[in-house]
């Protein structure tokens, strides 16, 4: 099991920025400034090594931790803080749970700094998002079958990480609070449709890590608001 010293153990607000959609410098900087604890490099479709390299270095003029969500093989770009691999639990389709990983690590295996790398087990649960329509993700779970996976990720699979991924949508906050009460040692990601204070507030009350996105482009404003809101809200207690 990864120690709990890893570097995103902490952190409860993160923004993901997608290496495949374009922010102009001042948006950057106000993201990169906002205190938000990370930033999270990814994306599901479009992910290249030069678009990586491109806002990986723009990026690193701050101070801000900035880890890279490696969601294909040609984007493994050295230089970030951490890696993050993601497995989709709930797929049928083993080339996204294991199959692309095992090719990557037949290339990268030897090169990867395992200290600061760790793996993420994804349940998709939004059956729109692109992620869900790429990897074919069983998205309507009931909540025994979410039960189901946690018990597999966290107790079988001691994932370090779990990710309940909304991408697009504002997801069901009492099925992340009882995901969360079954976690023992994972630490479990929330993810999508945050798009104002009010829902980064009801996710950091069910998370222990609330992740923003779409919303940086769509409205920055909005976004920045998430930061504060996060911060003031109680970690989740069990
Ligand atoms: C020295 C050196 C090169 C260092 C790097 C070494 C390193 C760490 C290498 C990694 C090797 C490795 C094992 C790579 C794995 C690559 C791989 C094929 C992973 C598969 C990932 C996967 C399951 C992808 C499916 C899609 C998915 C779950 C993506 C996660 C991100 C996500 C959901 C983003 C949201 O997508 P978005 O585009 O924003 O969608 P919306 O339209 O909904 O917004
Ligand atoms: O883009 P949104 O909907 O904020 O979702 C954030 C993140 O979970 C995407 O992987
Ligand atoms: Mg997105």
């Amino acid at each position: 099991m990864e120690v709990q010293s890893a570097i995103y153990t902490g952190w409860r607000h993160v923004f993901k920025l997608d290496p495949d959609r374009e922010i102009s410098d001042d948006r950057l900087d106000a993201i990169c400034m906002s205190g938000t604890d990370a930033v999270i490099v990814g994306g599901s479709t479009g992910v290249t090594f030069d678009n990586t390299v491109d806002l990986m270095s723009r990026i690193r003029r701050y101070e801000v931790p900035c880890a890279l969500e490696v969601s294909n093989e040609e984007a493994a770009v050295p230089g970030f803080d951490h890696y993050f691999i993601p497995l989709v639990l709930n797929t049928d389709k083993a080339e996204w749970l294991a199959g692309r990983q095992i090719q990557a690590l037949r290339k990268f295996g030897a090169f990867i700094p395992w200290e600061s790398t760790s793996a993420e087990g994804y349940l998709i649960l939004n059956e729109d998002a692109q992620a869900a329509k790429l990897t074919g993700a069983q998205a309507g779970l009931d909540p025994e079958s979410v039960a189901a996976h946690i018990y597999m990720a966290d107790r079988l699979m001691h994932l370090p990480v779990i990710y309940m991924e909304y991408s697009g949508r504002f997801g069901d906050m009492e099925l992340v609070k009882k995901a969360l009460r079954l976690v023992t040692g994972a630490r479990l990601f929330y993810g999508g449709g945050i798009d104002d204070a009010e829902k980064a507030k009801q996710a950091a009350a069910a998370a222990h890590t609330v992740i923003v996105g779409n919303v940086i482009y769509d409205d920055l404003d909005a976004a920045l608001s998430t930061v504060e809101a996060v911060r003031t809200t109680a970690t989740p207690i069990l």
